[in-house]
């Protein structure tokens, strides 16, 4: 076993990727990208531990894809990722790369592990081809470099290096601020990192994501309770009643939101908002709603449809469904023809019979964001 630790940068934003899902998330066949670079780097070697930085909101959904590697919270920037992971670390040597290089060779993990006695940092670097001007004048491109990741460091040294308010943007440049030693070697083409979305096309070592439908059912159920408005789908009823609950009670909501957890596997409403959390006391279910819609879209789906089953004995819902499929249509982001909301009585039989509550079931559909096609 190597003494080195490899620990895999996936907590990042994406914000200049521009698709709508987060580059970590973009699926390669079934496989999210942070899983097909992580399980690609650890393939390379014989590493002690892997780390993978995720995104606070990400985090435990990441975990139920395997139970290889340990998972640890980001932070707001990409040294405080490191930062955090870092606390996870106890080898003498730490290999850290971004889940955006996404095609590193081999040979590059074998040679920055073959000169790992060198320098405090072992850093791949490419060398630049094109006329490099700085501002408007022409500057020599031969002491130009472009620094690369993975980089290995020496844990104890990184560690002294980012303890500093200075933000670097990578693990060398707070090594070099220190004095610590610096040994550049070969990076690679593939290497390249994926910043900008049309940036995908020059990573050839990516597959397109399957064409899988994956299919999720929500249920909820509400009881009614006095001096309460009563939404349904994020629309105001005009009912003697609202329901009891610790949010709005918007039943029609909740159930969709467990569609959509369950179609992408991440679990229930619950695990998102627990009812034991005060923030959530009240909350308009529209904005639980929207939390999750967004969810779904940066771990790499897109909704193709929505279909739901209202079993209310009161109040009428036929009046109200056209305004509720409205809302439902501008809070998941699809077009109103995918969205379906069926009601049914029952019977007068049992407590929803007796219109002392309601409930709804509802199951969603939903597909990989296609990233080759956009
Ligand atoms: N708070 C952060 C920010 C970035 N990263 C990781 O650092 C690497 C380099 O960052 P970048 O390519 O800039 O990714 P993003 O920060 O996601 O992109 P952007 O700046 O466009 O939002 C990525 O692997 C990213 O996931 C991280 O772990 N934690
Ligand atoms: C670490 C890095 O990949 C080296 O080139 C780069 O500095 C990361 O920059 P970003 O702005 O966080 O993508």
């Amino acid at each position: 076993m190597l003494d080195v630790t490899l620990i895999v940068l996936c907590a990042g934003n994406s914000t200049r990727f521009e698709h709508k899902t987060k580059k970590q998330w973009i699926r390669i066949d079934n496989i999210p990208l942070w899983l097909n670079v992580t399980q690609r780097l650890a393939s390379f070697s014989n590493f002690a531990k892997i780390i993978v930085a995720s995104h606070e909101d990400e985090l435990n959904y990441m975990k139920n894809f395997t139970d290889d590697f340990t998972f640890v919270k980001g932070g707001e920037t990409r040294q405080k990722s490191i930062l955090n992971s870092l606390e996870f670390v106890t080898t003498k040597y730490v290999m850290i790369s971004d889940v955006a290089r996404a095609c590193i060779p081999q040979n590059v993990i074998k040679n920055l592990l073959d000169q790992k006695n060198c320098a405090d940092c072992i850093v791949p670097i490419l060398n630049v081809t094109d006329t490099v001007i700085y501002e408007t004048n022409t500057i020599n491109r031969d002491e130009v470099k472009l620094i690369q990741t993975p980089q290995l460091s020496l844990t104890s040294t990184l560690k002294k290096a980012l303890n500093t308010n200075t933000e670097f943007t990578d693990e060398s440049s707070a090594i070099k601020a220190i004095n610590g030693t610096i040994k550049y070697i070969q990076g690679s083409n593939e290497s390249k990192k994926l910043t900008l979305g049309n940036e995908l096309e020059e990573l050839p070592c990516l597959k397109e994501p399957s064409n899988n439908f994956f299919t999720g059912i929500g249920f909820d159920i509400h009881a009614f309770e006095d001096n309460k408005e009563m939404f349904l789908g994020g629309v105001k009823l005009p009912y003697d009643y609202g329901f009891k609950a610790h949010s709005d009670g918007d039943v029609l909501i909740h159930s969709i939101i467990d569609a959509l957890l369950g179609a992408c596997g991440a679990g229930d409403i619950g695990e998102f908002f627990p009812d034991t959390d005060l923030k959530y006391k009240g909350i308009d279910s529209k904005l639980l709603l929207e939390h999750i819609v967004r969810f779904i879209y940066n771990v790499g789906y897109e909704i193709v449809n929505i279909d739901t089953t209202i079993i209310a004995q009161k109040p009428k819902i036929n009046p109200f469904k056209h305004e509720i499929k409205n809302s439902l249509s501008a809070l998941l982001n699809i077009e109103k023809q995918f969205i379906n909301i069926k009601a049914t009585t029952a019977e007068k039989m049992g407590f929803i019979g007796r219109a002392e509550g309601l409930a709804v079931q509802s199951i969603a559909t939903l597909k990989y964001y296609n990233w080759k096609q956009k």
